[in-house]
């Protein structure tokens, strides 16, 4: 098989998702319109909407667990019908229905052999990263707890794909970065990740695409990297002493431009590179550079497909 998510002929015929016209409808409701989509090996893809907007719809149209209505999907390359690609798949559904009064470690190692095998160390390791209880029996678990099982069973046999709906509700912080630093293991050993999420800030530092659905259409998607360096920032520049304004007038990229004696404040679009490079001409004492605010972007785009939508409806 092919690696790598560098595009080309290979690439396009393994990539782990291909979607074309994907659409389905229950009954007369829209779940998701016509999405076209391609996700490579080695590729994190952070998928995000509002709730309703066809995340769900989606992944259980990759997983077979309905059909669609019209339109194709390959999923590692074949259709997903095949029996064959689930134990390739690790997937953590959105609402975890875990029951019963079996341990949690007994049901794991229950999935691990319905899986081909998984050493008990791996799942041992998973849960110390995780923080896990699996003594705890099924229907006692917290929340946070369920949570973890089910990403432990998602990850613990080590699949090709990753199909993650919503994994990051109910863990708590130091949880998350170790969940987040796991995925950033599975993409560095080439394996593929598709997450959704309703919240940008839970996947935009992972992922490498991020594609936003709305209403069951795919509105965008965008490098995650490319997006960073085109965003706005805001940057604060302090000096040991005054300094000249003329010197940051005109400065490829700088925007807003304020200067007060020993202070510089003014937005940077795109590369702070001219900036920097002034800046270092004096004395620089101290500096502040927001995060570009990628959630303001990401709403300008919902705002121009809904108004672009709306003027093609009302033609
Ligand atoms: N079994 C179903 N029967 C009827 N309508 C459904 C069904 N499942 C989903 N829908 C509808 O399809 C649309 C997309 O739902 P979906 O669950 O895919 O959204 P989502 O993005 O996953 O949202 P959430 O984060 O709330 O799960 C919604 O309008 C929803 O009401």
């Amino acid at each position: 098989m092919t690696g790598g998510a560098a595009g080309g002929e290979d690439a396009a015929m393994t990539a782990v998702v291909q979607a074309e016209g994907l659409t389905k409808y229950y009954g007369k409701r829209r779940g998701l319109e016509d999405l076209t989509l391609e996700i490579q090996p080695g590729e994190i893809f952070g998928y995000l909407g509002p709730n309703g907007a066809g995340k769900t719809t989606t992944i259980r149209l990759l997983l077979d667990v309905i059909r669609p209505t019209r339109g194709l999907v390959r999923v590692l390359g074949a259709d997903p019908r095949e029996p064959a690609i689930r134990s390739r798949i690790g997937y953590l559904p959105g609402e975890l229905a875990l029951e019963g009064r079996d341990r949690a470690r007994d049901y794991l190692r229950f999935l691990g052999r319905v899986r081909g095998g998984v050493p008990d160390s791996r799942i041992d390791a998973l849960a110390e990263r995780f923080d896990a209880d699996l003594s705890v029996q099924m229907r006692k678990l917290s929340k946070g707890n369920k949570q973890k099982v089910g990403l432990i069973q998602a990850f613990m046999h080590e699949p090709e794909f990753l199909i993650l709906d919503e994994p990051t509700g109910g863990l708590d912080p130091l949880v998350q970065q170790e969940f987040l630093a796991l995925v950033r293991e599975v993409r560095t050993s080439g394996r593929t990740v598709l997450m959704s999420s309703h919240v940008l800030a839970e996947v935009e530092n992972v992922s490498d695409r991020v594609g936003i659905v709305r209403d069951g259409r795919l509105v965008a998607v965008e490098n995650v990297a490319a997006l960073r360096e085109k965003a706005v920032r805001r940057v604060e520049l302090h000096f040991e002493s005054p300094v000249p304004h003329a010197a940051f007038e005109n400065l490829p990229g700088v925007r807003d431009l304020r200067v007060e004696g020993a202070s510089v404040s003014c937005t940077i679009d795109g590369r702070p590179d001219a900036l920097i490079k002034t800046a270092a001409r004096f004395t620089v004492v101290h500096m502040v550079s927001a995060e570009p605010d990628l959630e303001e972007i990401f709403l300008t785009y919902y705002s121009d497909e809904e108004g672009h939508r709306d003027r093609q409806e009302s033609a």
